[in-house]
């Protein structure tokens, strides 16, 4: 008998510790995941740590081990454990987040039928019993198969009796998606079956898509024949009926990726300043230590080809690469261009991959046949074997925070932390970094590396129309002066994008008069409007009073609510250019793994003269005949109850300006604004991103706001209002009792206040800089005891989230 060890095990749910089991079996190790008892049933684990110190308690076997080599190898574990006391998640859900599915936690429930019980059974029922006992189902699938009348009775009764028991498996296989295919009956002989037709048959629809079929290359998705026009659901079931073709479920191909041409030798020669920035990252590569940059260069400077340089030199070290870009940006034009230089070696990770491409797409970075990934937040844990490189496109983009569900992370930092668990090279890319970026280069935590110009092109005019000047001279939703120049574009035979901010989610006031928003005293930020009590509510620090009559800027009595309906804004601009073909690109319009693509070929080759969308179209997206951009409704960045508000402003106008004029052609961007004045359009204006990043860290210094301090965000949820506003009060004070000097704010109903049929709160805290992972760890440790000593009866209902770095 073998020496018994022990294993610590991580479990993808909220309790943040491990548990310790024992197991004779040799070939355990840390990242292999097991099936082990967890209370009274079973659950599948990840093993983080193998030693030989017996644990006080009485520990429980392992049942099996579920993976011959580790799923995860020391960097990952090292890492999703640095998640775990960051982002104050458990190991287990950080694990999670770093598996594909396919090699996660699921577990299935099949059924098992009893042994040796006797009589009591009719004839038919034990013949059903043999077929649950020889097809291995799962309970779904006998309640699929036995889904009403005399089965389900018999599947209720087996169930009751014990004739057959539930089983909780771990599930491992990833499933192939199956659909339905049409084949040609094994016992038709087409010609004969036409033969014997009748002269005036041969005419019928479902005849001559017979003939079709028996040309093709069967069986084929039933989906795909539709296509045609002459194979409708009707006449393959009218052929069905013949018996000349019979349909069989079969998985579905992978769809073939059209990443265009492969020409490594097409690689772009480097200007002097973007081969000078390369030729850094270049040598922190050589050097084989951990170093990060920021890469900021205004939009089209050549940051991609920057990336593609330095990617190239990792590959010719034998090293791997990876590269995060938001997902939006992850259209098939920036994955071409790394095609176009990297062909097959490129694993491309994005969100509508099915469970299956997902895992095959893991399955060859971790083998090594693909040596780099491209994909959004999530690909920071792609198993890129041996990273040299990582890359994170517009770093400032905010999807690359995780909200929901934990680990709540920054796929960012996460990179940099990766970068340095594996001695390699992080890039971080922007027009408009970030200001905790910008912040660590003054901290010498990144190197800057700086891109001031274009290689072709010129940087967009910027103009700023001025609301309160054409309060009386609008179409539509468009000042007289942007519908000129629209106008002016499509006579010329251009392309235009216009733009409206959408910000659905929270209302809040606005004077028609002079465009003031009220702002709150306590925390900069705007107001968000309740209807419902007629308050205006400031999310951060609680306050709240009286919805305004008057506008407190000018005293009209013109404040009006404002939040959604953009859908109006379309039909307008439709109906002011009825001549012109209009496309829209929303997440409405884009959903569906092609419709980002359609639309932007659509509109790249000229199907249409308007491109109305959200801020999806302010990104990635290169359309040379552009050369006229609106923006309707700048401000309404600034409605948004944010310190961050006036950052995102400008990141989003500069973005946006980075569209136009990429070409030859000029391109002259319009922004409609009741702020002339505010500082994140005067500096977008003159794509002067110094001066805006130094009124913007002033302003942040001034009121403590990240990147001078970390904010971390407490969340509370339940279906009970009464209980949720008991428990975050509860929940401040042992905040407040524990912090001494950090401020804590709140708290108070949440942006969101209401979802799902839970009530949502939130209180937050600014904690110093200085607070690393262990001091964070160790603080809200503290809290949550203080909490769990002072903590309301039926406090459980509610459940505490909790995110690190919530904003910055
Ligand atoms: N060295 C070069 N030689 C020729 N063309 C180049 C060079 N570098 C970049 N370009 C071209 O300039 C355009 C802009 O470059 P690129 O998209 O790499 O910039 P970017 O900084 O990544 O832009 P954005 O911030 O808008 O995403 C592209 O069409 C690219 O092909
Ligand atoms: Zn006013």
């Amino acid at each position: 008998m073998s020496k018994i060890r022990y294993a610590d095990i991580a479990f993808p749910t909220a309790v943040r510790r491990l548990f310790t089991y024992e197991t004779g079996d040799s070939t355990i190790r840390p990242g292999m995941r097991v099936w082990v008892p967890l209370r009274s049933e079973f659950a599948i684990g990840m093993v983080v740590q193998v030693h030989d110190r017996k644990p006080e308690f009485e520990t429980r076997p392992v049942e099996r081990i579920l993976d011959e080599e580790p799923v995860m190898d020391h960097t990952m574990l090292q890492l999703t454990e640095w998640i775990h006391r960051f982002y104050y998640c458990s190991w287990g859900e950080a694990v999670q987040a770093a598996l594909p599915v396919g090699l996660n936690f699921a577990s299935e429930k099949r059924l098992q039928v009893r042994k040796g019980f006797k009589g009591g059974i009719s004839e038919e029922e034990r013949e059903l019993l043999d077929e649950i006992a020889e097809s291995h189902l799962t309970l779904k699938e006998a309640e699929k198969r036995w889904r009403e009348g005399k089965g389900k009775a018999f599947l209720k009764k087996a169930l009751k009796q014990e004739w057959v028991t539930v089983w909780e498996q771990p599930k491992q296989k990833v499933d192939y998606k199956k659909v339905k295919h049409w084949q040609l009956a094994e016992s038709v002989n087409p010609d004969k079956a036409l033969a014997g037709l009748e002269e005036k048959e041969r005419d019928n629809k479902w005849v001559q898509a017979f003939e079709k079929l028996t040309g093709m290359n069967l069986p084929l998705p039933h989906r795909h024949l539709l296509e045609d026009k002459l194979f409708t659901t009707y006449t393959l079931n009218r052929i069905e009926k013949e018996g000349w073709i019979e349909s069989v479920d079969l998985p579905v191909e992978s769809e073939p990726v059209h990443n265009g041409i492969h020409r490594p030798d097409e690689i772009k020669i480097l200007s002097d300043q973007q081969q000078e920035a390369f030729e850094k990252i270049r040598e922190s590569l050589d050097s084989h230590a951990f170093k990060s940059y920021l890469l900021f260069g205004v939009t089209g400077s050549g940051k991609t080809e920057v990336y593609i340089h330095a990617l190239k030199h990792a590959l010719e070290q034998g090293r791997g690469g990876l590269v995060l870009v938001p997902e939006i940006a992850l259209t098939p034009q920036t994955v071409q261009r790394f095609y176009h230089i990297f062909g097959d070696q490129i694993a491309v990770l994005h969100s509508r991959l099915s469970d299956r491409e997902r895992f095959e797409a893991w399955q060859s970075l971790k083998s090594g046949e693909k040596r780099i990934a491209i994909g959004p937040r999530s690909a920071v844990f792609a198993p890129v074997r041996d990273v040299g490189l990582i890359v994170v496109d517009e770093e400032h983009d905010t999807s690359y925070k995780q909200y929901d569900p934990a680990p709540r992370y920054h796929a960012r930092d996460v990179a940099v932390m990766r970068a340095h668990m594996e001695n390699a090279v992080a890039v971080l890319g922007s027009a408009t970094p970030g200001m905790v970026s910008v912040q660590a280069v003054k901290e010498e935590k990144h190197e800057l590396l700086h891109l001031p110009l274009r290689p072709t092109g010129t940087m967009p005019e910027v103009q700023i129309l001025n609301m309160l000047e054409y309060k009386s001279a609008m179409r539509g939703p468009l000042t007289v002066e942007l519908y000129n120049e629209v106008e002016k574009a499509l006579k010329r035979k251009e392309q235009v994008i216009l733009l409206y901010n959408r910000r659905g989610f929270a209302s809040f006031m606005q004077c028609e008069d002079c465009g003031h928003v009220p702002q709150s005293p306590e925390s900069s930020t705007s107001l968000t409007y309740h209807k419902k009590k007629n308050i205006l509510l400031d999310h951060y620090s609680g306050y709240s009073r009286r919805a305004d009559t008057r506008c407190e800027m000018c005293g009209s009595a013109n404040l009006k609510t404002k939040g959604s309906g953009t859908q109006q804004v379309e039909e307008e601009v439709e109906k002011l250019f009825p001549q012109a073909r209009l496309l829209r690109m929303d997440r409405d319009s884009t959903s569906g793994k092609r419709g980002h693509q359609t639309i932007y070929e659509q509109f790249l080759s000229g199907q249409a003269d308007i491109l109305i969308g959200t801020q999806i179209v302010a990104k990635g997206l290169d359309f040379p005949n552009v050369t006229v951009v609106g923006v309707l409704n700048a401000d309404t960045e600034l409605a948004f109850p944010s310190f961050r508000a006036g950052e995102r402003m400008f990141q989003l106008l500069s973005q946006v300006a980075g569209r136009a004029g990429r070409a030859e052609k000029p391109g002259v961007v319009y922004v409609q604004t009741w702020k002339p004045d505010h500082p994140a359009i005067q500096c977008a204006k003159t794509h002067d991103f110094k001066a805006f990043a130094r009124h913007e860290l002033a302003n942040r210094e001034m009121l403590h706001y990240p990147p001078y301090s970390r904010m971390v965000v407490f969340q509370f949820k339940c279906p009970s209002w009464s209980k949720v506003q008991v428990v975050a009060d509860k929940f401040c004070d042992a905040m407040r009792t524990v912090t001494g000097d950090e401020p804590v704010m709140g708290p108070s109903p949440s942006v969101i206040e209401w979802m799902s049929g839970q009530h949502q709160w939130e209180a937050n805290i600014k904690l110093s800089r200085n607070f690393n992972g262990h001091a964070i760890e160790k603080l809200l440790n503290d809290i949550f005891k203080k909490y769990d000593s002072i903590k309301p009866k039926g406090s459980g209902a509610v459940r505490i989230n909790v995110d690190v770095d919530a904003v910055e």
